[in-house]
Order: C-alpha cells, then structure tokens, then sequence
C-alpha cells in the first residue's frame, strides 16, 4: 500500500502528539490538513497565516523531524493557506508557501508577503498638507506588553498582538480581533498594541477610541454637518484601535460610516484593531458587509485563565505594588475567582485594603470573607442546563423532549423559549448555545431568537409565557 497524504499525516500527527503539550496539539494541529503528497512533498492546509507563521516559528523542527521519519531526508512540506479572499470576491482563495529552510526541509527560503491585489484609492477627502496635525493617540502607558502576562488562555491573542505591533499593517491579521468575556484583559492587550507601535514607530499615528465614543462623535458631526471632516480626520490614522465593537450593533449609521473608514485604512495598508465581547458569528445586529470585513484578518480569543495564569497575574500585581501576601491566601483567591481578570486584581485590591484600613493581617479567613463577596456578586449568571430544566418543567415535559428533533409546534416554542433566555441571560456564544440544546448550530438559535422577539410582540399568550418564564428564572 503506498502512502498518501492522510497516512502521512496521521503517523506525524502520532509522533507529534507524543512530544507536545496537549493544548498546544489542539491548538496548531488539529486544525491542519493533509491535502496532497507528491513525491516526498507533503502539501498541508492551515487556516491562516498567522498559523503557518506560529508552526514555522515554533514547530518546525518537530515538523521535520516527524516528516523525515515518514517520508526519508528529501521531505518537503508546503503550506497551502485557506484564506476569506480580501476584496470582494465570494470564494475563499488559497496561497502555497513552502516551509522555510530553518529546518532544512527542503524548500528554498521565501519571503511570503500576501500581496495586495488591490489598486491604490484616491482619498477624495484628503487635504494637501494636513498629514501634519497631530492627533493624540488617548492611550494608556500602563497597559503595555511587559504587564501583560502571557499564559494558554491568551498565548495566540497576545502573540498576534506583537506581530501586529511589529509590523502595523504588514501582516495578514488586519483587522486584528481580539474577542472575549468581560474583563479578560481586551482593553489591556488594545493598549499594549498602540504603545509598543508608538515605541517602535513613534512617527505612526496610532488612536484608541471605544466604539461608543466613536458613535458620539460621528452622531455630533451629523448634526453639526461636518460628517465629511469626521470621515477624513479618521482616515488620516495609521493605526486605529476601537474597543467595544459590539457596541455598534443597531447603530446603522455609525457601521456604514465606519464601514468607509474601514475600507479607506485597509486598502492603504493601515492597521485596524478591533475588540468585542463576542465572536463575529455571535455579533447580533450588525451588517453582514462589516462583519465579513471582521473575519479579514485574525479573530483571537481571550479565554478564562487557567489556575497558574491567575496566580502569575497575582503575585505580579502584588510585586508591581510592593505589597507581600501569603502563598496560601493568593491560592486561595486564584482559586476561588476564575472567569474574570478584573475581579481577581479586584479581590486583591480589596484584601488589602480591608487589611490595612482595620490594621488586621490578611488572614485566610479575611480572603473568605472578601472573594465570598466578589462571587456572589459574580454568581448572578445561571446556567444553560437550568434555563432547559425550567422551560421544560413550565411546559410540562422532560429535557430529552424539549432537546430532541422533533418539530411539534408546542415543543419547538419551548425550545426556541429555552434558547433565547440562554442568549440573554448568559454570555455563552450562539454555537455554544445550540450545541447544548439539542445540538443545534448557531444559525438555528439565532433564529429562535428573532422569532421569540417576533412572537412577543404579536402573540399574547406567548408573551405571558416569556413573562412567567422570566420570573422563574430570575
Ligand atoms: N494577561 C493579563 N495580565 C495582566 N493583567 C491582565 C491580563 N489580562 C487582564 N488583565 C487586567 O485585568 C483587568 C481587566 O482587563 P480589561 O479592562 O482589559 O478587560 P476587558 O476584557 O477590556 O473588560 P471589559 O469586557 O469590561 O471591557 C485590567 O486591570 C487588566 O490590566
């Protein structure tokens, strides 16, 4: 039996799998491909650039080595990556880079910049001679790469935050999106791109602006008619960083305006930075042009810290405020706050004052008391297996039932019931919605959604059953 590229790739896959971490398996190859193998050149599809970038970086001595156990010393591996195509045309397009010579696998070294295919636009707005006001760049100097600790939950945001800050516009994140739950650090890692860009290129203008003062700022312009001015003071940037994207959902005007910026920035070759609290596929209320231009570049996810992360962030946090706390005490805090970043610094923050305000040393027993407090407040968000026990129980049927495929009616509604109360009263995703009622997939929870919105305004009854339903679980 000859090999062909799914055996290939499966025995490396074995013998890489043995020799990394299991995150990091996960992480750069499971995604991957096999697609083709053509002599001793084994062709592999990776979903990005960044990804090749990573692999190249970090794994291609593992690469090679697992590669030269397969196919002999003249193995080669040539990266195919599937990207969205960039300027408008539906079907993705794919670009082949061969490995690099690092680990002399092969093929020659190669510079692969993604050339843009773009021709270069004519700003009608720009004014000759205005490239030289100064516009300051509202960012905060403490929030910068060295205080941003690094651990699994942030490692591929964090990384494609540096490259991007290397190289403003010249890498295939663009725009970057960084994405995640409250306080899991957006905001930090938005600065720390804008001040390390400055430091490196501090003839670049660089702004960082919420999204919500964005929206004022054009909603005035409007009234004040000089929507032109906003447009091209905008356009002028060479790095824009907006926090809080979603908030632009609803806001019509305000997307289609940033829509042209957008554009305008990208086709030049400037960098855009974006953050959200939710992945582009969960963005609800903002336009499908917009949000495919947010899939461009690199979607990055801040996850919850794992355990150690916590702890580092802690203690270096601590240290950086000259104030000494027990082992055990900042365990136990890593420990007991774990989905939010803001509130463990918070807990801390609290500990110590509590203890210097009633001079008492901070004790187990007033780390207790404290994070008791802090997760309580946090607790308030209920659980997906809850809401399906509660609207199965109002309707009078089990969870398999209110779960399963069937599509009577009274079981659809209270499906769609359980659905849009997981949407509003928790931060999971869509997808994660769907796949845990009744594995569905997001554009079906998306759906019950809309239609439990339709049906409340329409449907009385419906309407009391979303009211009862709300009381219960609130
Ligand atoms: N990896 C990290 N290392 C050190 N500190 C961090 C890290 N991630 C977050 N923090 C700290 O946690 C706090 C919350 O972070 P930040 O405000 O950036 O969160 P956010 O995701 O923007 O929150 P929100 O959703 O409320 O906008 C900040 O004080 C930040 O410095």
């Amino acid at each position: 039996m000859g090999a062909t590229a799914n055996s290939v790739w499966n025995n490396c896959l074995v013998f890489i799998n043995d020799n990394i971490q299991p995150q990091a398996f996960k992480t750069w190859f499971e995604p991957i491909k096999p697609v083709k193998l053509c002599d001793s050149a084994l062709s592999i599809q990776v979903p990005s650039k960044f990804f090749y970038e990573w692999l190249e970086e970090h794994y291609v001595k593992l690469l090679k080595v697992a590669l030269t156990k397969e196919l002999g010393d003249t193995a080669k591996l040539v990266y195919i990556i599937r990207m969205e195509n960039t300027y408008g045309n539906k079907e993705p397009f794919t670009e082949k880079i061969p490995s690099s010579n690092r680990g002399n696998m092969g093929a020659q070294e190669m510079d692969v910049p993604i050339k843009s295919k773009n021709p270069q636009l004519k700003n009608p707005f720009v004014i000759p001679g205005i490239r030289n006001i100064k516009i300051e760049s509202q960012l905060n100097p403490n929030y910068n790469f060295d205080n941003f600790l690094e651990g699994d939950s942030n490692r591929l945001a964090r990384s494609a935050g540096m490259a991007v800050a290397n190289k403003p516009g010249g890498t295939s994140f663009n725009p970057l999106l960084v994405f995640g739950g409250v306080g899991l650090g957006k905001t930090h890692l938005a600065h720390a791109i804008g001040v390390e860009i400055k430091d490196k290129y501090p003839e670049r203008t660089v702004l960082y602006i919420s999204a919500e003062k964005f929206t004022q700022q054009y909603i005035e312009s409007v009234k004040k008619n000089t929507r032109n001015d906003f447009i091209h003071f905008y356009q002028l940037i060479d790095v824009l960083i907006i926090d809080d994207v979603q908030f632009l959902s609803g806001k019509s005007g305000t997307q289609d305006v940033f829509f042209h910026i957008f554009n305008h920035l990208h086709q030049n070759g400037k960098q855009v930075i974006l953050t959200s609290d939710k992945a582009p596929v969960d963005m609800q209320d903002i336009e499908q042009r917009l949000l495919s231009r947010f899939k461009w570049g690199l979607s990055a996810e801040l996850q919850n810290p794992d355990y150690e992360t916590r702890v580092s962030i802690l203690k270096n946090k601590l240290y950086r405020d000259g104030v000494e706390m027990p082992d055990d005490i900042i365990d136990y805090v890593a420990k007991n706050i774990k989905t939010n970043i803001r509130e463990l610094e918070g807990a801390v923050i609290s500990l110590i004052a509590q203890s210097s305000f009633n001079k008492k040393e901070v004790t187990l027993e007033l780390a207790q008391q404290v994070v008791e407090k802090f997760v309580k407040n946090t607790k308030r968000e209920v659980s997906i297996e809850y809401i399906q026990k509660v609207v199965s129980d109002y309707f009078e049927m089990d969870v398999a039932t209110l779960q399963s495929k069937t599509r009577k009616r009274h079981i659809v509604q209270a499906r769609q019931l359980a659905m849009f109360f997981a949407k509003k009263l928790t931060k999971a995703s869509l997808a994660s919605i769907g796949s845990q009622i009744g594995k569905r997939d997001h554009a079906t929870v998306l759906h019950a959604c809309k239609t439990v919105d339709n049906l409340a305004e329409t449907d009385k009854q419906f309407r009391k059953y979303i009211e009862d339903l709300r009381k219960k679980l609130s």
